[in-house]
């Protein structure tokens, strides 16, 4: 085993070692251009050429808060550049850091080609004195069983290169200030790596970096969000009690919360996102084992897989007893994006409530000053003017300007004053007051009575 790399380490400690990124996407390119502001020389490559063309024109594909200010000035700073060759980035890299996409194939199982790929081209060039950093989620046992011995096929680890997993954890929308302010875990599998990542996040990261096996990095993050979705579903199963009992969810958390150990997270219409529908299933299916069982991780899954389709339920039955057909009734969805904010649409509960809406015969349309897509609906540039033909208003996703909407505006432009609120934007008592039928996961009061 080689010692410290010391020449290594003081290109880190002194912001002199070079950086490559693999994958701009929306964990790559915040990594990129942070490291570049920490002072940091830092080239970004990916397989998309059309999104190094437009990164070039300082244009992001999708919307986080700063991005393309902070773009900017790291392309005038002359120290962030992009290139299309994986062979001259890496060359010329003390650091490499691998982002690329780590989703589910259509069967729910892990696909690590893209991991792959990105590790087989870092392989083909000589890692001496170079530290490759895995931040892509990744099922259980991958650095070890995929990661390393694709990239010890010329070099050794610990001997020539070294390398770490140290797991992302910013959220879009948030992305600039969380990559910086969220504690950082280094996975190490030998220690002079582990030193090594610890030295480079201390330069770009505020807060705390904590040093663990690799094996435990692993784990840790898909346990994170596996985390957060079971609390989601526990949020929506509660909003679902509620419905049943004809009271307000929104209260209830409100008195619950008080609670010094209680934190009830917010029901809505679903969960969606490049990660938490899919970190569960990461975590339950290490490669080349067999699957792991968690009924409660599992059944979570469901719960919050099944809230798009009570929101539609929630739909029709308001139109029913508004005494209308739902092949008579205009609905206008305000959101795609998967929440507030952010342009990502992947997983976005929108999907299925704008689709199963359609499958009941609804004319169903779609308003999102974030994203163009429409999932089969009819997209509309004029919200006010849909909203005059519009029968059934549904909030699926809590973007600011939503939020600034004005209730006494909505119940004077539309044809039926119906509006289901699945994220809680609009004041319940001042909808109501206006006459506004107002419905929302875990509030059906007004349903349940007639
Ligand atoms: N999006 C998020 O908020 C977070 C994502 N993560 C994890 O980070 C990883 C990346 O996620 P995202 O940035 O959302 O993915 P993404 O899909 O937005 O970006 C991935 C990028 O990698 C590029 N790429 C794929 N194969 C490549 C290759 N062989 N060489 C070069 N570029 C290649 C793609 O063209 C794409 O631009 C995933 O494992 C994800 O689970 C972790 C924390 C937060
Ligand atoms: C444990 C954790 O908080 N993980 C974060 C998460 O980011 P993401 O944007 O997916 O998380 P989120 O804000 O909880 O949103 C996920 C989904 O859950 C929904 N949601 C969230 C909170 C809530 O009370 N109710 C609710 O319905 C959101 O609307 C959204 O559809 O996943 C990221 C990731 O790994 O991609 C991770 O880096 C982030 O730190």
């Amino acid at each position: 085993m080689k010692s410290m790399p010391t020449n290594l380490l003081s290109k880190v400690e002194n912001n002199e070692a070079k950086i490559c990124v693999i994958g701009l996407g929306q964990v790559g390119l915040p990594t990129a251009l942070t490291f570049c502001q920490s002072g940091f020389d830092v080239t970004g490559h990916d397989i998309n050429k059309d999104l190094l063309s437009s990164l070039n024109k300082s244009k992001t594909p999708f919307e986080e808060k700063g991005i393309e200010e902070l773009l900017k000035s790291c392309i005038a700073s002359n120290k962030f550049h992009t290139n299309s060759s994986a062979e001259d980035s890496i060359k010329n890299a003390d650091v490499i850091i691998v982002c690329v996409a780590t989703p589910l194939t259509s069967g729910i199982m892990p696909d690590l080609s893209y991991l792959e790929k990105a590790c087989l081209s870092i392989s083909e060039i000589s890692l001496e004195n170079k530290l490759v950093i895995i931040e892509s989620s990744i099922p259980p046992g991958t650095f070890k069983g995929l990661v390393l011995p694709i990239l010890e096929k010329r070099s050794k680890l610990g001997k020539d290169f070294w390398a770490a997993f140290v797991p992302e954890r910013l959220a879009p929308g948030t992305a600039l200030s969380e990559i910086k302010t969220t504690p950082r875990v280094i996975g190490y599998a030998d220690e002079n790596s582990g030193n090594l990542a610890n030295s480079l996040y201390k330069k770009m990261v505020t807060s705390q970096v904590v040093s663990t096996p690799v094996e435990v990095a692993e784990i840790s993050k898909l346990v994170e969000n596996a985390f957060r979705d079971v609390n989601v579903a526990f949020a929506n199963e509660v909003g679902l009690i509620c419905e049943n009992y004809g009271i307000d969810v929104s209260e209830l958390i409100k008195v619950c919360n008080s609670h010094p150990r209680v934190k009830l997270l917010q029901p809505g219409p679903g969960v969606g996102g490049p990660c938490l529908p899919k970190d569960p299933y990461l975590l339950l299916n290490p490669p080349g084992k067999k699957r792991i069982e968690s009924k409660m991780i599992t059944d979570s899954r469901k719960i919050n897989d099944n809230m798009p389709f009570h929101v539609v339920e929630l739909v029709i039955s308001a139109i029913t007893e508004h005494g209308k057909k739902a092949s008579e009734s205009t609905v206008l969805v305000l959101g795609v994006s998967y929440k507030a904010n952010v342009s990502d649409t992947r997983f976005s509960p929108s999907k299925d409530i704008v689709e199963q809406l359609s499958k009941n015969g609804c004319n169903v349309i779609v308003y999102d000053p974030k994203s163009t897509e429409t999932f089969g609906g009819r997209r509309t540039e004029d919200m006010w003017d849909s909203l005059s033909q519009s029968d059934v208003l549904v909030i699926v996703t809590d973007h600011d300007e939503f939020k600034r909407l004005d209730l006494g505006k909505i119940k004077q432009t539309m044809r039926t004053p119906i509006v289901i609120d699945t994220r809680r934007i609009f004041s319940r008592s001042m909808a109501e007051e206006l006459g506004i039928k107002y419905i929302s996961v875990g509030y059906t009061k007004t349903l349940k009575d007639k």
